[in-house]
């Protein structure tokens, strides 16, 4: 259910551009695997592993193969869980595509997560990241370099041996969510909490290490679009529908101030049985999946 209702769809047909973005979670382990972007666009931040859609080529098909190109994690496609879509509109400018970037987790997987050329892969604690951050949450400002996690993890067949922190899982970082993509903090923290709370209902999520679901600060739960997560329970898939007024601010990231925010303007944060189609402005809409 949405409770943001400052938003509305333009009323123009947009193109819709598509991406892909997979989360690799490690449940038993209490930790979520993020890459560290080192060049192209979103340099600098931290994020999923994905890319663009190729013609042709169906959405999970492509998460599979960005995966596998920015993290040598392999994984077969129902191994993909869809949790939602991003769309991301700029609203200033009518050329623009909307890009719809479908949301994935992975639980399993076969290889172990290496450095490319594009991303470095880093280890945070899940438990520790279901708050949505606020002014007041410590910025990880740089990951020391213990986190980096350039082998160890998974074999062929699994994260369970793996020990890339003797300190146990406790000791990862919270995501440093100041160093990603602004609206990830809204979103991202919402399907973290989604998957532990679905996960501990079945006895899992690192056996006991998640905590009970907290409360978002007020400030952040009234903006964020989704105030009463109670009744979400039970939705598979969130649509965060955001419309960007100035343009990311790139150069806001650093230093994990408030003016990052700058640019995100009206959004929506919606909990739904099923991504509907044709909803949304856009020829294409979600129904490229098998
Ligand atoms: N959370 C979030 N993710 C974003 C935003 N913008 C954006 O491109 N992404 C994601 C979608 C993709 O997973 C990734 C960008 O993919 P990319 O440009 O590297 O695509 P690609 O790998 O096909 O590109 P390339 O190497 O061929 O140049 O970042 C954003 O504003 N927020």
């Amino acid at each position: 259910m949405a409770t943001t209702d400052a938003i509305s769809l333009s009323p123009k047909i947009k193109r819709h551009k598509q991406y892909t973005l997979v989360i690799p979670l490690d449940l038993h382990g209490d930790r979520v695997l993020l890459g560290y972007k080192l060049r192209g666009f979103g340099q600098g931040k931290y994020n999923g592993y994905g890319g663009k859609v190729e013609p042709n080529e169906t959405v999970i098909a492509a998460a599979v193969r960005e995966l596998h190109e920015e993290s040598g994690l392999l994984v077969e496609e129902p191994a993909m869980i869809q949790r939602g879509v991003l769309l991301l509109e700029t609203v200033a400018d009518d050329t623009s595509p909307i890009l719809e970037i479908h949301v994935f987790t992975v639980e399993t997987w076969e290889g172990t997560e290496t450095a490319t050329d594009e991303m470095t892969p880093h280890w945070f604690s899940l438990s520790k990241s279901l708050t949505a951050p606020t002014k007041s949450t410590p910025v990880s400002g740089s990951i020391p370099p213990s986190f980096l996690s350039t082998s160890s993890a998974a074999e062929a067949g699994g994260v369970e041996e793996s020990q890339p922190h003797p300190g146990g899982p406790h000791d990862l970082p919270v995501i440093p969510y100041f160093q990603m993509w602004e609206e990830s903090r809204v979103w991202l923290p919402h399907l973290l909490r989604h998957v532990s709370s679905s996960e501990e209902g079945r006895g899992g999520v690192g056996g006991n290490l998640i905590s009970p679901e907290p409360s978002p600060p007020a400030a952040t739960a009234a903006s964020d679009g989704d105030r009463n997560e109670t009744e979400n329970k039970g939705k598979k898939y969130f649509i965060h529908h955001v419309q960007f007024i100035g343009g990311t601010d790139m150069d806001a990231v650093d230093g994990g101030e408030y003016s990052v925010w700058h640019g995100m303007g009206p959004r929506r944060l919606d909990w739904v049985d099923e991504l509907p189609i044709g909803e949304w402005e856009g020829r294409k809409s979600f129904k490229t999946y098998p």
